[in-house]
């Protein structure tokens, strides 16, 4: 069984995307002095979690070199408010923005989504972004199931023609993942079983049993236990579950799967830095859009 690397194989993502900034920056595109690809990340109200995730951010853009500024806003602000923000966001001189989720009760996270421009959303959650995206155009893709395709393309998975479970259907991983892997694209041509907690326990556990790639992203510890798989499968475990005692665990059974599974993603050290990384992708490709940069 070998680990999939998502930690290593960030890094070596950031420091690519840093030398390919440097490269166009030294190269004078256009004439003018290029400044660095910049990002601002909007964070509502103070959640542990989404501090944490947002230093891991912040730490990705000093590795690859683009300039961030973090954007509070008090927990009570009211969408309307939150509205013209990103608006102004939208104008503003950053390539791309987040708004890091979950927000408060009192807003709905579409209406907020739904303000970002397509062209700044490096998150990919735009219904722009995932229309094009799920018809196999150019966008910026959801930051998690490209960090994903981005991990298979590393290790030299196969996807073409394999048979690929996908559990869970959020439409920030197991929706988008899904479409991609089935769509004609370098990493995809897959044969997807869309699934989630809500399918019955035995018929999921049919397909899952035959897959040659499981992908897991319901929230729920010890979820995908190695009775579900067929030896020699790829797990792929997109779950970040704090347990009480403050261990950080996926949605697999680790011990059992890693038995039987000839690949797996560790948690923390797999999908999460890999999500990290899609994002920093995304931003330099906003960053090259503007910039009318044709790779
Ligand atoms: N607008 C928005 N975009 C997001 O992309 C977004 C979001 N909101 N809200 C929350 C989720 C979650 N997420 C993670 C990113 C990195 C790690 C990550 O790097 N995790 C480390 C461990 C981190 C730790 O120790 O807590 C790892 O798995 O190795 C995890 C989770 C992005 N999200
Ligand atoms: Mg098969």
């Amino acid at each position: 069984m070998k680990l999939l690397d998502g930690r290593a194989v960030s890094k070596e993502i950031l420091k690519k995307v840093k030398e390919d900034i440097d490269h166009h920056i030294d190269k004078k595109h256009l004439g003018y002095n290029l400044s660095r690809p910049s990002m601002a990340i909007v964070l509502v109200g103070h959640n542990a979690a989404s501090e944490s995730y947002v230093r891991a951010k912040t730490k990705a853009c000093e590795k690859a070199d683009i300039n961030y500024k973090i954007i509070r806003f008090d927990e009570n602000i009211s969408a309307f408010e939150l509205i013209s923000e990103i608006k102004l966001l939208n104008k503003s001189h950053f390539d791309g923005f987040i708004v890091q989720l979950p927000l408060p009760d009192h807003i709905e996270p579409n209406s907020i989504i739904n303000e970002i421009s397509a062209y700044k959303d490096i998150d990919g959650f735009h219904p722009l972004n995932f229309g094009k995206m799920a018809l196999g155009q150019k966008s910026m893709r959801p930051a998690t199931a490209y960090g994903i395709l981005k991990l298979l393309q590393y290790y030299n998975i196969p996807t073409n023609s394999q048979h690929v479970v996908v559990i869970g259907r959020s439409n920030i991983v197991g929706k988008p993942i899904s479409i991609m892997l089935g769509n004609d694209f370098e990493v995809g041509r897959s044969t997807v079983t869309s699934c989630d907690i809500h399918t019955p326990k035995e018929l999921l556990k049919e397909e899952s049993q035959k897959a040659d790639i499981v992908i897991v992203a319901v929230g729920q510890p010890g979820f995908l236990t190695a009775d579900m798989i067929k030896e020699g499968a790829v797990v792929i475990d997109v779950g970040i579950n704090r347990l009480e005692s403050g261990k950080l665990v996926g949605d697999c059974d680790f011990d059992g799967v890693s038995k039987k599974a000839d690949y797996l993603t560790p948690v923390p050290g797999g999908v999460g830095p890999m999500t990290i990384a899609g994002l920093i992708l995304n931003t330099y490709e906003a960053w090259k859009m503007k910039n009318l940069i044709d790779e």
